[in-house]
């Protein structure tokens, strides 16, 4: 079997699904994105393909080994969200081929249902109370917000006092029949993450997400001593490479790598084997759509560490298209009280309505996160 052909349709909401086409008729199906440089990722799946057509698609290992490496620069959101999404589409079409879902390609199920949570609150966090009293109607129990707005690198009482506050409502309405993580999302510096994580303490969130920017992640160890928060990251990491160094100095309690950011399955089977060997557990990010959430859950099936899996139905960012928009069966994702079934199809497991690709396609607008910035002008974390 050889690959013929790399097709990528930039889709709303913000969301980029690749086919990949063989000479006998299998295709397989990947989403290579970083959300608002689409179209830079696309071109980067484009270059890849001088490595893949005419090439077998079987041969997974080392065509991810040489799209890593053979390029001579490497990793990085762009290379390796490109080399995420051909990796997914590579293991749909050996699924589809064996006739098996990836998990069993993988060594078969670690567990027979994997727990999900929903966002509430939107980019700045705001009308928690309701959001999540309307997601327990649908049985989830398991919630994550944003934890501020815009925050300075030295900020006020007041705006901690708020961030604080937002949480503690939430605690005193549900008490401990809820779950919820706060995602810092990187906006909170050093300092502040070291004040809001001793306030937030008596409200026992889950975690604390990106409690500093990636690129700060010394700090995660000095953070996690001084509070029993656990501290989670993992979104804007993207190799292996990238969580050795943070595997090496601790302090994280929860990894959160991206399988469309992260160079797909192949690489976060892995990661998640280097976080379970520290004791580390494993909770994929995943606030895209249907083909990145399957390639998320055929790792959470056969990881030991697996404990939470992000989805992004009803999520902020969802404006335009919702998570099942291009999935032909909607049943596909066996949601049911923020549970899900693993996906017995053979490869990923889900279908792609490629006609409704193709026409959604055409209105694709190039999403872009806001701009935000501080009260003095400058720009400020979104
Ligand atoms: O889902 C999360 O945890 C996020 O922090 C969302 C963020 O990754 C946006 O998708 C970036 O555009
Ligand atoms: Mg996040």
């Amino acid at each position: 079997m050889k690959i013929t052909r790399l097709t990528t349709y930039r889709v709303p909401p913000r969301w980029m699904l690749l086919k990949i086409e063989t000479d006998e008729g299998v295709t397989g199906w990947g989403e290579p994105v970083i959300e608002g440089r689409a179209r830079t990722v696309e071109a980067a799946v484009h270059e890849l393909s001088d490595y893949l057509v005419g090439k077998d698609p079987g041969r997974i290992n080392d065509l991810w080994q040489t799209m890593y490496r053979a390029g001579f620069y490497r990793g990085g959101p762009i290379l390796m969200s490109a080399i995420a999404g051909v990796d997914q589409a590579l293991w749909d079409i050996k699924g589809k081929v064996l006739g098996q879902p990836v998990y069993e390609l993988l060594g078969g199920l670690v567990r027979d249902r994997m727990k999900t949570y929903s966002w509430v609150g939107g980019d700045r966090p705001a009308e928690l109370i309701a959001g999540i009293a309307a997601l327990r109607e649908a049985g989830f129990d398991t919630f994550k917000m944003n934890g501020t707005e815009e925050l300075g690198i030295i900020d006020n009482a007041r705006k901690v006092d708020q961030a604080v506050a937002r949480v503690a409502e939430v605690r005193a309405k549900f008490g401990s029949e809820i779950e919820f993580g706060v995602d810092f999302h990187g906006r909170v510096s050093a300092p502040m993450a070291k004040v809001l994580l001793r306030e937030l303490e008596p409200y026992r969130p889950l975690f604390v997400e990106e409690p500093v920017l990636a690129e700060q992640d010394e700090y995660y160890r000095a953070l996690a001593d001084a509070t029993s928060i656990p501290l989670a990251a993992g979104e804007r990491m993207y190799s292996r490479f990238d969580f050795k160094r943070v595997f090496e100095r601790g302090g994280l309690a929860i990894v959160q790598p991206d399988l469309s950011h992260a160079g797909g399955i192949t690489e976060c089977v892995k990661i998640a084997a280097m976080a379970e060997a520290h004791d580390i557990a494993f909770a994929p990010h995943c606030p895209l759509g249907p083909v990145a959430l399957a390639s998320c859950l055929q790792v959470d099936f056969v990881a030991h560490n697996a404990v939470l899996q992000e989805q992004s139905m009803g999520i902020h960012y969802n404006q335009g298209a919702e998570l099942l928009d291009y999935v032909k069966n909607k049943e596909d994702f066996l949601l049911s009280s923020g549970w899900i079934r693993p996906l017995p199809k053979p490869g990923l497991g889900v279908e792609i309505d490629e006609e409704r690709v193709i026409e959604a396609s055409r209105a694709a607008t190039d999403w872009r996160n806001p701009v935000w910035r501080h009260a003095d002008g400058s720009v400020a974390e979104w």
